[in-house]
C-alpha cells in the first residue's frame, strides 16, 4: 500500500488548520489518498469546531498508523498543544509551523510518507523564528540536497500551468538576475517533470518575453533578444519543444493556452497573476526537480478570514489530489 501524504498545518493562526479539517471531511467524496496532518491536534480540532464541521481526530506517532484510522478520523502527528487563535499570528505558532515543515519533510525523505503537502506559512513570521529561506520551496530543496536554482516553482490549475523563472525577488532586480542559462535550466527541469510526474510525453513550453511586446525589435528593451531568444534556442538544441519569446499580454487568452502545456515566465507576477485570476480556487503550487513530491495550495495564510468559515477548500483538495497522483505515478516507475 502507498504511504500516506504528509500535510503540514502551516501557520496555525492562518487558514491551514480549518482547511486540513475541511479536506478530511471531503476526503471520501473527493477520493483523496489518505493523509495526516503534521502540527497541532488541538488547533485542528478547535478550527473544525469553529467552522462547524464534525472532524474526529486520531493522534498518530508514526505514518504507518494512518491507514487504520483515516476512514473514521483525521490523523494528526501532534507537535504542540497550542490554543487556536485565528488571525493572531505569534512566534509560538510560527515555531510550530517551522517544526511541522521540518518534521514532515524528514518523513517524506525517509519514505514513511509518500508526498509533502505544505499548508500556508507567512514568510515574514517564519523569518522571526529563524527561517532564513525565501520560501518553503528553497527550504525543501536544501533538505533534499538540491541547489535552490534547480528547484523550480510551478503553479498549476485546470486552465493553466506557469513557471516563474525568478521568484521572490524585487521587480527591480529581475533583468539582472535573468540569463539564458538560468532560463534554459529551469525550463528543462520543468519539461522533465511534466514527462515524469504528469505523463505528458512531449511537453510544449511557451516562453514569455520580459518586456512589452517581447521587446518589439529592441524598441522596448533588449533582454528578449539577448536573453530569452537564446534560451529558447538552447532548449531546441536539447530537443525540447519550446517557443518564444512571446508577447506576455497575448499569451494567456483561452485560444493561446491551447497551444502549450506550461508558460515559462520571467518573474513572479507575470506567472502568478494570470494563473490566480483563472484558477485561484483550484490552484496548486508544486516544486519540480526534487527527489520527493511537494505540493501546496496556491494561496497564503489569509489571516484576515481565518476562523470565519470563508476560506474555500478547493486549493487544498487540489494540492492533496495532485500529490497523491504524482506519488502513484512515481510508485509505478
Ligand atoms: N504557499 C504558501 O505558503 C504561501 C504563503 N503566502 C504567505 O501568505 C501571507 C499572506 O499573503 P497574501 O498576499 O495576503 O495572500 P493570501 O493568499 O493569504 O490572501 C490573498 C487574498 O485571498 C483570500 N484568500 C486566500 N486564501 C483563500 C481561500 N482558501 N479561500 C478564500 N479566500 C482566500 C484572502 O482572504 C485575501 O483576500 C504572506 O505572508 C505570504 O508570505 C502567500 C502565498 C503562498
Ligand atoms: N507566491 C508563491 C509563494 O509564496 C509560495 O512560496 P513557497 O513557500 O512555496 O516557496
Amino acid at each position: 500500500m502507498t504511504a500516506p501524504l504528509a500535510l503540514t498545518i502551516g501557520d496555525p493562526a492562518g487558514v491551514g488548520p480549518e482547511l486540513a479539517a475541511a479536506a478530511w471531511a471531503l476526503s471520501d467524496t473527493e477520493a483523496l489518498t489518505p493523509f495526516f496532518v503534521v502540527g497541532s491536534a488541538r488547533a485542528v480540532e478547535e478550527a473544525a469546531q469553529r467552522r462547524g464541521i464534525t472532524v474526529p481526530i486520531c493522534t498518530v506517532k508514526t505514518p504507518d498508523e494512518v491507514a487504520d484510522c483515516f476512514a473514521g478520523a483525521l490523523p494528526v502527528l501532534d507537535l504542540g498543544d497550542l490554543p487556536y487563535a485565528p488571525g493572531e499570528p505569534d512566534d509560538a505558532g510560527a515555531s510550530l509551523a517551522l517544526n511541522a515543515l521540518v518534521t514532515a519533510t524528514g518523513l517524506v525523505r525517509s519514505g514513511a510518507a509518500s508526498a509533502l503537502v505544505t499548508g500556508p506559512i507567512a514568510k515574514s513570521r517564519l523569518a522571526r523564528v529563524g527561517f532564513d529561506h525565501p520560501g518553503q520551496t528553497e527550504f525543501v530543496a536544501e533538505a533534499c540536497g538540491i541547489a535552490a536554482e534547480n528547484a523550480v516553482m510551478m503553479l498549476a490549475g485546470p486552465s493553466l500551468r506557469v513557471v516563474p523563472i525568478t521568484v521572490h525577488v524585487s521587480l527591480r532586480s529581475v533583468p539582472d538576475l535573468l540569463n539564458a542559462e538560468l532560463i534554459r535550466n529551469r525550463a528543462a527541469i520543468t519539461a522533465a517533470a511534466l514527462v515524469r510526474d504528469y505523463g505528458i510525453a512531449k511537453p510544449r513550453l511557451a516562453v514569455a518575453g520580459l518586456n512589452p511586446h517581447a521587446g518589439e525589435d529592441g524598441r522596448m528593451g533588449t533582454e528578449d533578444a539577448e536573453l530569452v531568444a537564446p534560451a529558447v534556442a538552447l532548449l531546441h538544441e536539447a530537443g525540447i519543444d519550446a517557443f518564444g519569446p512571446l508577447p506576455p499580454d497575448t499569451m494567456f487568452h483561452a485560444e493561446a493556452r491551447e497551444g502549450y502545456d506550461v508558460a515559462i515566465c520571467m518573474y513572479h507576477d507575470q506567472a502568478l497573476i494570470p494563473m490566480k485570476a483563472l484558477d485561484f480556487d483550484a490552484g496548486v503550487n508544486v516544486t519540480l526537480g526534487l527527489p520527493i513530491i511537494r505540493t501546496s495550495p496556491d494561496h497564503g495564510t489569509a489571516f484576515g478570514i481565518a476562523g470565519t468559515g470563508k476560506a474555500r477548500v478547493g486549493p487544498t483538495i487540489a494540492a492533496l489530489r495532485m500529490a497523491g497522483e504524482c506519488a502513484a505515478r512515481r510508485a509505478l516507475t
